[in-house]
């Protein structure tokens, strides 16, 4: 039964790849999920826009002739502005993306509610007495020694007696690998019953979770997994007889309180991962609640989560008892400190392409980012970049995940040194080479208000570690004009005037 969806699921994977025209995408982990029901979102509805697809560089014959929008700052034009992209589909696609472990200079900080237990960290696998097996399965992954927040968190989940713990860090830097290694040390895999339960928000994240635990358990011959998602079935009066359960809340819900497949009681180990992005959906906060509420005085309960705000340490709170361990890992402050910014006063949508076009031609960019207010805009511009020979990507929100990822790739590959895009991309993407961010359209907030925050996230693109980088702000029109001078005024710098046909002073920007 179990290689019966594997199958399936690698077959519909492979479909999926198959209709992103060309492009191969890169995916280490697919294919691995032996226990794994077939994907169930992201991957059969929403047909490929032409204008939008896997490959917009190579597609010039695909961006139809889109004649230009009326409105060029999308102020009027709100019908297919791109929204930011969903905290599931960010969180998914970041670990689509990621090849290796985030370092981050930030500190940690450990806030200790229980004085009994004494807290230290460990440099070393070694020095955490872990099963054989499983420190081959870390070997085997390439983890030689733990990451940061690993150093300080593994102490604490793996002491006796368990202690609860909330830990916050930005994503990537090692909070699956974690509790994955916390599960596999406290389970008994000569038992078959469910003892560890841990609670994703998505199907696929969930599935990402398993990936990660199948290979980490690759020599407990003995250990297996079940994935609590819509479209695997149980027969009614069944028992789970898996060591461990990855699953969302509802269908993990189901399966222990209405069809009592597993008993809740003898969970020594839940997890929650993704808070941050649980508590966006609808429903889940009380369902992981009310799962929680079924589990044992002494199961050792874990919060996860990227980001850590008032709405997310409630739940924490809420659902992680008795005075839990708190680590924090903070999140490095984008700044504009390494970032120069201008503006260039343009009369219409014709005139910025024709600014941008100058600046293409006068100074030599490493690559650069163009963020439009519309998908229509970013069409439109990224048809006239190609005719006018450029190589360019197109990024927006009407494309599948996988499509997305794969854009992403080949532009941190170098293959387009131009990613035209919208609000779609403003976070989550680190693309370390990227060195001129052009804002053809200005960030307003839906009610048309300029929108800082993603200003500061756009424009965090570039000026990465350390190195210098440009911001090119079009504007046009007095309405652009003032959410320009609000955008300055809010962030204390200065945004230099440029004069688009001055070749001499485009020059000197660039150097
Ligand atoms: N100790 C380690 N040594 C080397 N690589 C590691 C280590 N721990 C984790 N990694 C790798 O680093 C990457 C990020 O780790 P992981 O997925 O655990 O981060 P995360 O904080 O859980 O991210 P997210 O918030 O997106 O779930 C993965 O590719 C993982 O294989």
């Amino acid at each position: 039964m179990a290689d019966d969806w594997g199958a399936l699921c690698d077959a519909q994977e492979a479909a999926l790849v198959a209709k992103v025209s060309g492009v191969k995408i890169d995916n280490k982990d697919s294919g691995q999920t032996s226990g794994a029901p077939p994907p169930v979102t992201n991957t059969s509805s929403n047909a490929v826009p032409a204008a939008a697809g896997g490959d917009a560089a190579l597609a010039s014959s695909s961006v139809n002739n889109t004649p230009a929008p009326a409105t060029s700052t999308g102020e009027g034009d709100q019908g297919d502005e791109d929204k930011a992209i969903s905290k599931e589909d960010e969180s998914i696609l970041r670990k689509i993306l990621r090849s290796k472990l985030v370092t981050t200079k930030a500190d940690l900080e450990v806030l200790r509610k229980d004085p009994n237990s004494p807290l230290f960290s460990v440099k070393s696998f070694e020095a955490l007495n872990l099963k054989k097996e499983l420190l081959k399965g870390l070997y085997d992954m390439g983890f030689n020694a733990p990451s940061k927040i690993q150093e300080t968190a593994l102490p604490s989940l793996l002491a006796d007696p368990p202690c609860n713990m909330i830990a916050q860090s930005q994503s990537g830097t090692g909070k699956t690998a974690a509790f994955v290694l916390t599960m596999l040390s406290r389970v008994d895999a000569s038992k078959h019953y469910p003892q560890c339960l841990c609670l994703a928000p998505t199907y696929e994240l969930a599935i990402q979770i398993g990936h990660v635990t199948e290979q980490m358990a690759k020599h407990m011959t003995e250990l297996h997994i079940k994935y609590a998602v819509k479209g695997n079935r149980i027969e009614r009066g069944q028992k789970i007889s898996e060591q461990i359960i990855i699953g969302t809340p509802g269908t993990l819900m189901d399966w222990a309180m209405k069809y009592k497949f597993f008993d809740l009681r003898k969970i020594k180990v839940f997890v929650l991962d993704e808070a941050d992005v649980m508590i966006a959906t609808q429903g889940h906060q009380d369902q992981s609640l009310r799962i929680q509420k079924g589990l044992s005085q002494n199961c050792q309960m874990l919060l996860f989560s990227a980001t850590y705000d008032a709405d997310v340490i409630e739940f924490a709170q809420a659902v992680i008892p008795n005075d839990p361990v708190t680590i924090r890992l903070r999140r490095e402050e984008e700044s504009l400190d390494n970032i120069r910014q201008y503006y260039i006063e343009c009369d219409n949508i014709e005139d910025k392409f024709k600014a941008l076009s100058n600046i293409y031609g006068t100074i030599s960019i490493g690559q650069s980012m163009v963020f439009c207010h519309t998908r229509k805009n970013a069409a439109w511009l990224a048809e006239k970049m190609i005719k006018d020979g450029h190589v360019v990507g197109l990024l927006s929100g009407d494309l599948q995940i996988e499509q997305r990822a794969a854009i992403i790739k080949r532009f941190r590959d170098g293959k387009e040194k131009v990613l035209i895009t919208t609000n779609v991309s403003a976070r989550g993407i680190d693309v370390e080479m990227v060195t001129v961010v052009v804002n053809f359209d200005l960030p307003v907030t839906p009610n048309g208000k300029p929108d800082c925050e993603t200003y500061l996230h756009r424009i965090g693109r570039t000026g990465r570690f350390g190195k210098s980088g440009i911001a090119i702000n079009f504007v046009d029109g007095e309405r652009s004009r003032n959410n320009l001078r609000y955008i300055e005024k809010h962030f204390g710098r200065n945004i230099t005037k440029l004069d688009a046909e001055d070749m001499d002073e485009i020059e000197k920007i660039g150097t």
